[in-house]
C-alpha cells in the first residue's frame, strides 16, 4: 500500500526561507508552492558539483548545516518511532528534525513528517517519509541519522513492518500518562521481529497526570524491555530530546557494511510524481546503487534505468551514489507504484542477487464498497480519478459495477475502513466528485453445489441460495486492552458482534488484555466507535485476519417502493436477520424523506418478506411558513432544499439520500 501523501506536498509545506537555507543559489527561486518541482531541479545541479563517494561513505551538499556531510558507515544510525495512536510520534520526530537542524523552527509546520492535508486534519499518520539528519555527539563525534516514520494505524501495519525492516533501532515511545495501549504492543512485536534495538521514551511528562514510574513498571511487566535507563521526555517541551539523539548514538547498532555484495535495497515506500514517474524510498541493505544503473524490481520483475538518486534531508537532493546502511530515493521513469512495491527488492540487472529480501507481501484489500457518482455523468471523471489515485496507491482496487438503482458506477476495495475513507473524502475533495457510497463490506468465500468457490465482495452478487452450499466469512483474532472498568460492557460488544472469546489476561492490576475471534464483516462498521464510546475512549485495540469460517449467512435485499434497492443488500447471519430486517427499515423510514406518494419499505429474505414499513406522502414545502413577499427570501429556502437533495440518488421515483446507504452501519441500538 502506499496512501498518497507525496513530497509533493512536502515541497509544498517548505518555507521560502527554507528552500533559500538549503542552498545559496536557490535563493529567489520561485515559490515552492506554486512550482513543486523547482527546487528539486535547482538541487540537482548545484548537488552535482559536490557529491563524491567513497568506500562505503556518504557525502554530499553542504548547505551550510553540513547536514550531508561525509560519515564513514559506523556512524550511521537508522531508526523509527513506533508508538500507540496520539501518543507524541510526530511532535517527537519534528522536535528532532528541529534540534538537529534539519528544519529550522521558523520553518516548521506543526508535525512536519504528517504533511497530507488529511493527515493533519485527522492528527494521524497515515503515510511513512524519511528524513536525514546530521547529530554530533557528547564527544564531537559526527552522526547521519535516518529516521523512517511509520504510520500509526492499523490498516497499515504491512507497511510498519517493513519500515521497521530497514532499520537497526526503534524508539519506543508510551505516553506518560496513558501507559501501553494495544498498538504499542502490536508495533513492539513487530519491532522484536525484525530484531530491533528497542529505546523506551516516556513522553508527555509535562502533563499534570503523568506517572513516568508506573509506566515504566509496566512497559517492564508488559513487554518485558529493560526501561531502568528509559527517557523521560516531553516532545511538547523539547524536554529529553538531546537524550534521545545521545542514547541513539550509543545504543542502536550501525548498518553491516556490505558494499561489495551484490544490490539489494528494500523500499519501504513510494509515490507517484507526475512530472518524474514514481519516487521510490528504501533502505540499501547490500551494495550500491547510482544513476544510470538499470535496475530490477525483483517482485514485480520490471526494470528500469536510474535517474536520480538521493537523500532525504527532508527535501530530496541528489547524491551521485548510496551504499549498504543509507536510505534515500531512486527516479527511474516508473510508472506506477504497483511496479515497484513496498516490501520489493531492488537489485541490479546485470549482477542480480541471488534471494530477495525476506517480507514482501501483496496488499490484499480487505474491505469493498460501491462508489457511484450522484449525476450519472460524472462516471467517466471518477474512473479517471481512481486511475490517478491507482497509480500512487497500489492497494487501491476497483472495478465497474453496474447497480439497477444506481446506475453505472465503481466496486472498491481497501486495506481497512480508514483507507477507505481516505480514498472517499479524496475523491470528492480533490477532484469535486459527488458521490454515493455504499455501506462498506468484507470478501465472502461461496461454495456452490455445482463445486465451484465464488468470492464475492458484493452482497447484491451472491448466488442465489438454491446454488450455494456454503458460505465463509473472514475471521479475525481481535486483542482489546481495556480498564478493567470497562471489561464487561466491552465483552458485551464482543458478543453482540459474534464474537468466540478466546482468553482475558490482567497486564497490570488495574488493565486487562480480552482476546476474541471476531467475523471481520461485524468488525467494519462502528465497531471502533462503540469500543471507544463504551469505554470512556480508554479501551484501545488490535487485529489480524486469521483466515476463514463457514458461517450461517444470508442475503437480505431491501425493497423501496416494491423496487430492488441492490446497493441496500446486506449480508447477515441468520439468527440476526430479523433483528437487522426490522431495524433497518425502521432506520429507512427515518432517513428517506417523505414524498407526494405512499412509499413501501420492506427487507426479504429471498421472496420472504420479513420486515415492513411505509413512508405516508406529504410535500415538505419549505415555503409554508413564508407568507407573502420578499421573493429573495424564497428563493433561499428553495435553493437550502435543492442543495440538500444533492446527496441524492432516484431509486425509481423515490430519492433516496446518502445516510439511507450507510444505514445499516448505526443500526446498534435497534437491533435486539
Ligand atoms: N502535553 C504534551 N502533549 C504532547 C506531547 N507530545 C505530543 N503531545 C500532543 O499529543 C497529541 C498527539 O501527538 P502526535 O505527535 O500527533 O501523536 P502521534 O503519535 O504522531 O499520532 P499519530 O500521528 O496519529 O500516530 C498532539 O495534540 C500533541 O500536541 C508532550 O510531550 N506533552
Amino acid at each position: 500500500m502506499a496512501m498518497s501523501a507525496s513530497c509533493t506536498t512536502l515541497l509544498c509545506n517548505f518555507h521560502s526561507s527554507t528552500v533559500a537555507s538549503l542552498s545559496p543559489s536557490l535563493c529567489g527561486a520561485e515559490s515552492s508552492a506554486s512550482r513543486p518541482f523547482s527546487l528539486n531541479s535547482c538541487l540537482t545541479s548545484s548537488s552535482a558539483a559536490a557529491c563524491e563517494n567513497n568506500n562505503g561513505t556518504a557525502e554530499g551538499v553542504d548547505n551550510g548545516k553540513d547536514r550531508l556531510a561525509k560519515v564513514p558507515v559506523a556512524n550511521i544510525r537508522n531508526f523509527s518511532i513506533i508508538a500507540h495512536i496520539d501518543h507524541g510520534k510526530s511532535t517527537l520526530a519534528d522536535k528532532l528534525l528541529q534540534s538537529t537542524g534539519t528544519v529550522l523552527a521558523r520553518d516548521m509546520k506543526e508535525q512536519f513528517l504528517d504533511n497530507m492535508d488529511l493527515e493533519r486534519e485527522r492528527g494521524i499518520t497515515i503515510k511513512l517519509q524519511a528524513a536525514r539528519m546530521r547529530f554530533v555527539d557528547k564527544t564531537g563525534e559526527p552522526y547521519c541519522l535516518n529516521l523512517i516514520d511509520t504510520p500509526g494505524h492499523v490498516d497499515f501495519s504491512y507497511e510498519v513492518s517493513r519500515s521497521l525492516a530497514a532499520c537497526e533501532g526503534a524508539l519506543l515511545v508510551v505516553d506518560a500518562s496513558q501507559g501501553v495501549e494495544a498498538q504499542t504492543l502490536a508495533n513492539v512485536y513487530l519491532a522484536l521481529e525484525s530484531n530491533l534495538e528497542i529505546i523506551p521514551v516516556l513522553n508527555k511528562i509535562d502533563l499534570p497526570g503523568a506517572d513516568p514510574e508506573r509506566i515504566r513498571k509496566e512497559i517492564e511487566e508488559i513487554i518485558g524491555l529493560d526501561c531502568s535507563e528509559a527517557i523521560l521526555c516531553s516532545a511538547k517541551e523539547g524536554i529529553g530530546i538531546v537524550e534521545i539523539l545521545e542514547s541513539i548514538v550509543k545504543k542502536v547498532p550501525p548498518p553491516k557494511d556490505t558494499t561489495k555484495e551484490p544490490l539489494r535495497a528494500l523500499i519501504f515506500d513510494s509515490y507517484y510524481d507526475q512530472y518524474r514517474g514514481v519516487i521510490v524510498y528504501f533502505r540499501v541493505m547490500d551494495g550500491k546503487v547510482k544513476e544510470g544503473d538499470v535496475v530490477q524490481f525483483m517482485a514485480s520483475g520490471k526494470e528500469y534505468e536510474v535517474g536520480e538518486v538521493g537523500v532525504l534531508s527532508p527535501v530530496q537532493m541528489p547524491v551521485k551514489e548510496l551504499f549498504a546502511g543509507e536510505v534515500g530515493y531512486l527516479a527511474a521513469s516508473i510508472r506506477s507504484v504497483a511496479d515497484a512495491r513496498v516490501g520489493d527488492t531492488i537489485t541490479l540487472s546485470r549482477a542480480k542477487a541471488e534471494k530477495a529480501l525476506p517480507g514482501y507481501q501483496e496488499a490484499t484489500p480487505m474491505v469493498f464498497c460501491g462508489l457511484f457518482p450522484v449525476d450519472a455523468d460524472q462516471f467517466a471523471e471518477l474512473r479517471e480519478a481512481l486511475e490517478r489515485l491507482q497509480l500512487n496507491d497500489a492497494a487501491l482496487q476497483f472495478e465497474p459495477e453496474t447497480s439497477s438503482a444506481m446506475g453505472f458506477g465503481f466496486r472498491c476495495g481497501f486495506l481497512g475502513l480508514l483507507h477507505m475513507d481516505i480514498v472517499q473524502e479524496r475523491l470528492e475533495r480533490e477532484y469535486n466528485l459527488n458521490l454515493i457510497t455504499t455501506a462498506p463490506s468484507v470478501v465472502y468465500r461461496v461454495h456452490c453445489v455445482d463445486g465451484s468457490v465464488v468470492e464475492c465482495s458484493n452482497p447484491s452478487a451472491l448466488p442465489e441460495a438454491g446454488k450455494r452450499k456454503e458460505i465463509e466469512e473472514p475471521y479475525v483474532r481481535i486483542e482489546l486492552l481495556t480498564p478493567k472498568d470497562y471489561i464487561g460492557s466491552l465483552m458485551e460488544l464482543a458478543q453482540e458482534r459474534r464474537g468466540e472469546f478466546k482468553e482475558m489476561k490482567f497486564i497490570t492490576e488495574n488493565r486487562a488484555s480480552l482476546v476474541y475471534s471476531l467475523p471481520l464483516g461485524e468488525m467494519v462498521g462502528d465497531f471502533f466507535d462503540q469500543l471507544k464510546s463504551r469505554s470512556k475512549g480508554y479501551a484501545s485495540m488490535e487485529y489480524s485476519v486469521t483466515g476463514y469460517k463457514e458461517s450461517k449467512l444470508v442475503r437480505l435485499d431491501i425493497l423501496i417502493n416494491e423496487e430492488i434497492v441492490d446497493p441496500l443488500a446486506v449480508i447477515v447471519h441468520r439468527d440476526k436477520a430479523y433483528g437487522v430486517g426490522r431495524a433497518l427499515t425502521q432506520k429507512l423510514k427515518k432517513l428517506i424523506p417523505r414524498q407526494l406518494f405512499k412509499i413501501p419499505i420492506q427487507a426479504c429474505i429471498g421472496s420472504k418478506v420479513i420486515a415492513s414499513e411505509a413512508i405516508t406522502p406529504m410535500r415538505k414545502d419549505v415555503l409554508a411558513k413564508c407568507y407573502g413577499g420578499d421573493i429573495t427570501r424564497k428563493k433561499k429556502l428553495l435553493k437550502k432544499q435543492a442543495e440538500g437533495k444533492k446527496r441524492m440518488k432516484s431509486v425509481g421515483r423515490v430519492e433516496v439520500p446518502q445516510d439511507a446507504f450507510m444505514a445499516i452501519l448505526r443500526l446498534e441500538k435497534e437491533v435486539v
